[in-house]
């Protein structure tokens, strides 16, 4: 049997690590969707999909469970999601979430769901982990050691800070901006 889990995984944290432990016990093989594969370089999603994918397939070297990391890009219209997802995906025979969206969709579309309990939620969570980079407090505690890898191989602190920095306030370049735009 094929699950299929899907998170923005901004960055793939510990409480992604249980539930991924969960399923590896449930299923043969595991399609990991990288969500809003888009999406990079802003206080909300850091990360590029490349570089989730990085941190996810070597995460989930920790379990033995086949593992298929595949990035699916959002879209405008919920209604035809999940066959986007369907169409981007090896097949799948269940699904795994705990996000009620996308709960929703892939029931209407016939799609059997699991869900999994919250895992020490209070600080095993997105926001947090990325509040934590943002502030130089300690983050590497909530995530694989994996992550804290690739997270410093791509230089992942100085990106997030620079993003929240300069979101929603104006940019003025000068002659020793290394990054003019
Ligand atoms: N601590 C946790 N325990 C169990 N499931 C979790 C946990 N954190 C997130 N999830 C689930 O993992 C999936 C992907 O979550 P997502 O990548 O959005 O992480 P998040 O921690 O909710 O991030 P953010 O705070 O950035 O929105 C969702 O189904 C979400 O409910
Ligand atoms: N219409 C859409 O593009 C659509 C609908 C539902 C979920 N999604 C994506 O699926 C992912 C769900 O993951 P989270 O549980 O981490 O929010 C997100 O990347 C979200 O943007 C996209």
């Amino acid at each position: 049997m094929r699950g299929f889990y899907i998170g923005r995984f901004q960055p793939y944290h510990n409480g992604h690590h249980r539930m991924v432990e969960e399923i590896a016990a449930d299923v043969d093989e595991l399609v990991l969707g990288i969500g809003s594969a888009g999406d990079s370089h802003s206080p909300r999603n850091p990360f590029t999909a490349g570089e989730r994918i990085m941190m996810v397939t070597k995460a989930v070297k920790d379990f033995d469970v086949t593992t298929y990391a595949v990035p699916i890009e959002d879209l405008d219209r919920n209604s035809v999601w999940v066959s986007h997802v369907q169409s981007m995906s090896p097949a799948f025979d269940v699904a795994y979430s705990n996000n009620p969206l996308v709960i929703q969709l892939f029931k209407e579309a016939g799609v059997e769901v699991r869900q999994s309990p919250m895992f020490n939620r209070d600080v095993l969570e997105g926001t947090e982990v990325r509040q934590r980079m943002i502030e130089d407090r300690d983050w590497e505690s909530l995530v694989p050691d994996a992550v804290v890898d690739v997270v410093y191989e791509i230089g992942g602190i100085e990106r997030i800070q620079r993003v929240t920095a300069s979101d929603g306030s104006e940019h003025v370049a000068s002659d020793d901006d290394p990054n003019p735009c």
